[in-house]
């Protein structure tokens, strides 16, 4: 098991959004998280990538006992959230893609190699000119990819990658996720997209009414 918290729970005022015995993870699995609108998947994820508060009563990463408040840097530097609508920095594609590393004290000349990889890995070459703020919806999300992808994260959390795509973007963006697996990433998906849901080998879990469902 790679990852697993305890007790973990989210509270908004009077309302508790999830409350859940044991949320695990194991390594290198593709797992879809399911549920209605306003479950609370996109907060859930957001939760686990230390990107708003949550509570739990313990953790466990790759074996080791942690706790969970304040966010442990050990999942900081292992977990990469995808936002639903990435948002991309005006400057340029490559730039976008290299700023994880570069935010991680990787030079500018060192990060280069890794970036090109990432851009012909995601299928973004051809865009390597182009002006962030007009991409397509499918590109944007390559873009985004790349940029976790290069980062070589051990969980990434996507957040409905496909929810603004259809037809060949659609496609090739799922087309990705067996390659994410392949690398050694685990991967969790927030999603209602049925070639998603159905990918071989993908493991189900639902969120309702703040318990998680296996399936
Ligand atoms: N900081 C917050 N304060 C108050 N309510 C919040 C906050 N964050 C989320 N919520 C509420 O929690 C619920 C779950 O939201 P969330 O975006 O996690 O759901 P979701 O399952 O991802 O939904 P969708 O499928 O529509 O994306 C919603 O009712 C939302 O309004």
């Amino acid at each position: 098991m790679m990852l697993r918290i305890d007790r973990l729970r989210k509270v908004l005022g009077a309302r508790v959004l999830f409350d859940l015995e044991a949320f695990a993870l194991d390594a290198g699995r593709a797992y879809v998280l399911t549920g209605i609108n306003g479950a609370g998947k996109s907060t859930l994820l957001r939760v686990l990538a230390g990107l708003e508060p949550g509570e739990a009563s313990g953790v466990t990463w790759q074996g080791q006992p942690l706790a969970f408040s304040p966010y442990p840097q050990a999942l900081r530097a292992a977990i990469v959230y995808v936002h639903q609508h990435p948002v991309l920095f005006s400057t340029s594609v490559a730039d976008n893609i290299g700023y994880g590393l570069r935010a991680r004290g990787v030079a500018r000349a060192q990060a280069a190699p890794a970036v090109a990889q990432a851009m012909a890995w995601a299928g973004v070459e051809h865009l390597r000119g182009s002006d962030p703020a007009r991409l397509s919806g499918g590109e944007v999300q390559r873009v985004a990819l790349a940029r976790a992808w290069v980062l070589r994260p051990a969980l990434l959390l996507l957040d409905e990658p496909t929810a603004n795509l259809d037809g060949p973007a659609r496609e090739q963006l799922i087309a990705l996720i067996p390659a994410l697996l392949a690398a050694g990433s685990t991967v969790v998906m927030a999603c209602h997209d049925r070639d998603l849901i159905g990918m071989p080998g993908v493991q189900r879990l639902k969120l309702r009414d703040g318990k998680l469902e296996t399936k």
